[in-house]
Formats: structure tokens, sequence, C-alpha cells
């Protein structure tokens, strides 16, 4: 992560206040989306005709009730599966119908992952778990590795294997495996459900900052809070989109309290 920017949020040109023009990416157009668990009786519709858009450049949150398809879209939007039914374009690329083949190629080149309990690999200390990523997407460079964990404030920590890792570290070690690649989107899902308040602020802080830099990104949490930091809020309900809210002046994390 670079710190080319100090204050402000991207506005829907690329400006920021007190800062450099960034070049926003990410953004997706869904259409009619559907995705649905099961058959017969057990059929379960996670995503029942959703239509959404993402501009380029946005920090998105997501918010819902448990089971209203929060996860479900993040997983669909980042090719983790295929929907069934509807169009589906992310980050400029028209995943369409497309199988989940097809999908591996998009994640690698276009996403990044974060998730609530890091998925780390145990056996690996900090900096292999984010060279680890570089070297199996082809992207991003081992020698970038060592800059981007002390970006995220680990650039004493390198060595450290997960388990000698705090909460808070080990979800900056997986932003950093997830920033590896350098993404349009970064899909973030409740990353800061297993933190305390100042940890989970502390990550919070690194999402808003990578978004500063024009990198889309887009959070799933229950915590409505932080919905102020957010340029478009996302309520699902049932597997749809229940109404979206439009933020013109997202709060800067530090304003943020729960
Ligand atoms: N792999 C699966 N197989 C069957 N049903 C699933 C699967 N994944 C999700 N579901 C169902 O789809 C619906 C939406 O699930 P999803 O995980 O997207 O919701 P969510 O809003 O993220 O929930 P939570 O806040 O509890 O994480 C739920 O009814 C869930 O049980």
């Amino acid at each position: 992560m670079t710190h080319t920017r100090t204050g402000g949020v991207p506005d829907r040109t690329g400006s920021a206040s007190g800062g450099a023009r960034a070049v926003l990416r990410g953004g997706a157009r869904l259409r009619g989306l559907s995705k649905t668990y099961g058959s017969g009786e057990a059929a379960v519709s996670a995503l029942d005709g959703v239509d959404l858009d993402l501009e380029a450049g946005e920090l998105a949150v997501v918010l819902g009730p448990s089971g209203s398809g929060k996860t479900t879209l993040l997983n669909v939007l980042g090719g983790i599966e295929p929907a069934d039914g509807g169009s589906l374009e992310v980050a400029g690329v028209d995943l369409t119908g497309r199988r989940p083949s097809r999908l591996a190629g998009f994640r690698r080149d276009h996403v990044g992952f974060v998730f609530q309990f890091f998925n780390l690999v145990p056996t690996l200390t900090a900096r292999e778990n984010v060279e680890v990523m570089a070297e199996l997407t082809g992207r991003g460079a081992r020698s970038d590795v060592t800059g981007l964990l002390e970006s995220v404030g680990l650039g004493d920590r390198l060595d450290h294997f997960p388990a000698q890792l705090s909460g808070g570290q080990q979800q900056r070690v997986a932003l950093a495996r997830a920033l590896v690649t350098d993404p349009d989107l970064l899909l973030a899902d409740e990353p800061t459900g297993a933190l305390d308040v100042s940890t989970g602020k502390a990550v919070l802080r690194l999402l808003q900052e990578t978004n500063r830099e024009g990198r889309g990104v887009l959070m799933v949490t229950h915590n409505a809070a932080v919905a102020r930091m957010a340029h478009r809020v996302v309520h699902m309900r049932d597997g749809r989109i229940e109404s979206v809210e439009r933020n013109a002046r997202p709060a800067d994390v530090r304003d943020v309290d729960w």
C-alpha cells in the first residue's frame, strides 16, 4: 500500500481533497442475478433477482440479517462461485454465464479476498503467506512483499508465524496477501468480525486507505456503524436488495465508533 493520499475520499472523478488523482478501479453491474443452493423442497434462493451498480473506486458496505445473501453476493462478485441466472460484469469483465473453471483467471487478475478468520497458512510465516500468493498467481513480486507488510504495520513481524500474531496482526497479513496481486476490487467478508473494536478500526483504516488509492472495496458486515465510511450502503433481505443508499461524504474511519 502506498500512502499517496492522506485526506478525503475519491469523488467520482477520482480527485480527493488534499490528494493526487487516483485511477478508479473495480466497479460492478449486476442485473437479475440469482443463485439457488440445493434443489426441490430443500432449495434455498440465496440471491433472488439482484440488481446492483457499484462505481469504480467506491467503498461499498453490505448489511443485512443472517442468511440474507451477503456472503453469496460477495462470492459471486468475486468469482468464487457462479450465479445461476442474470448478468454480471465486475471490474469491466463480463462474467455472465462463465463456468467455474473459467472463473479462476478472473479471480487471479482482478480480485482480492479478506475473510473473517484470516485463513492464513499456519506453517508459513507472515512473509511466506504473502509470497505464496504472489507465486501461485504469478502476480506481484516477492520483492514487493516486505514493503507491503511494512505498509500494514508489520515490518517487525515478517518472520512470525500466524500463531505468534494477534488477531489484528493476522488480519493485516491477510490484507497484505490480498493486495500483493494488486486487485481492482477488494472483497472483505466480516473483516472485523473476530477483532476487538480498536483492532477492528485499525483494519478498517487500512481498507479505507486502499480505497483512497482508487481500488474498489466491498465489505460485508453486521456492524451498521461501519456503513458511515462507505460511499454506498447496500441493505439485503431474503436474497434481495432491500435498499441502496449513497453517502455523499463518507466518514473517516477515525470518526466511526461502535
Ligand atoms: N453452500 C451452501 N449450501 C446450501 N445453502 C447455502 C450455502 N451457502 C449459503 N446457503 C444459504 O443461502 C442463504 C444465504 O446465505 P449467505 O451465507 O449468503 O447469507 P449471509 O447474509 O452472508 O449470512 P450471515 O450473515 O449469517 O453470514 C442462507 O439461507 C444460507 O443457509
